[in-house]
């Protein structure tokens, strides 16, 4: 029996391009990110998303999230699929902003509240603060936690009012390496909690975001037959990686393979040269 296979539809880019005033930034990005199935395992989705400085990720993720509306194409989300809307999808930015006059519970309630009835919202909010070690801290206010708590807190906020889908903006940036272990865990909790869960992770830091996830959408700029740039950047088919099929996917210890190695120098040059 294969080690995986695909059921339905989570997310589906149709030919999404964005422009400012006249400046094209992305170009025709079609993606999809299906529910990946493995037997005995409730396993949900992590992309990797990477691309110079610059080049359009936070407002290809803004488009993702509904938050900002592109210039053509469509973003749909959920099963069964509908057009995006804002707070379907979760995004933690690199601050991880809190209501600081709230207190941890306050804030996780607050955020429950938005999807659900309050009991079984406080039932939500308990079960997160529990997974996620933050239980001891619900009364403390967001100023009194750690970096890592608050980003924990953070990502629990966003999972309970989101539907299965989170994005997070440089999540590793600034960390030490304990705390960084502390985040990789909290990512595959995140997916193993619910098969619909996928996280999208926008990174610089190539080797750990790319031992997490199955799959990879480098975003670039792309040449036509004569060499020529064209404006914009897009996610061509040669820069959407499925790790899973490449055999580099799910395996603890696999930034030590020759094969991911390789993989890391090939997409730095990627990035290099685009
Ligand atoms: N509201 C806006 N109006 C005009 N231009 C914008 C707007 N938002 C973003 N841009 C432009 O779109 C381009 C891509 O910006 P974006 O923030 O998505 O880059 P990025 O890939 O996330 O960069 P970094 O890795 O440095 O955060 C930039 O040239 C930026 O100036």
């Amino acid at each position: 029996m294969a080690d995986h296979s695909y059921k339905d539809s989570i997310l589906a880019l149709r030919d999404v391009s964005m422009q400012f005033k006249g400046e094209v930034v992305l170009r025709d990005i079609s993606l999809d990110v299906r529910d990946v199935v493995r037997p005995g395992v409730s396993q949900g989705q992590v992309v990797g998303f990477y691309g110079r400085s610059g080049i359009g990720k936070s407002v290809l993720c803004r488009i993702i999230a509904g938050l900002l509306p592109p210039s053509t194409g469509t973003v749909q989300v959920g099963t069964p699929a509908r057009p995006v809307c804002p707070g379907d999808v979760g995004f933690v930015q690199q601050r991880y902003p809190l209501f600081d006059h709230r207190t941890l519970l306050d804030n996780l309630l607050v955020a429950a509240e938005r999807k659900h009835a309050p009991a079984e919202a406080k039932a939500r909010a308990e079960d997160y603060l529990a997974r996620f070690d933050l239980a001891p801290h619900r009364r403390k206010y967001p100023a009194m936690l750690s970096g890592g708590q608050r980003q924990r807190a953070a990502i629990a906020q966003q999972l309970l009012c989101s539907e299965h889908l989170i994005i997070l903006d440089e999540p590793f940036s600034g960390l030490d390496i304990a705390m960084i272990d502390e985040v990789k865990k909290i990512i595959m909790e995140v997916t193993l909690l619910d098969e619909l869960n996928t996280v999208v992770i926008v990174s610089h830091d190539l080797a750990t975001t790319t031992a997490l996830a199955d799959t990879l959408w480098l975003l670039a700029p792309e040449r036509d037959a004569a060499g020529q740039c064209l404006p914009g950047a897009t996610v061509n088919k040669k820069h959407q990686y499925n790790l899973a099929e490449m055999g580099l996917a799910w395996q603890p210890g696999i930034q030590a393979k020759p094969e991911f190695v390789q993989l890391i120098e090939h997409l730095k040059d990627e990035i290099r040269h685009s």
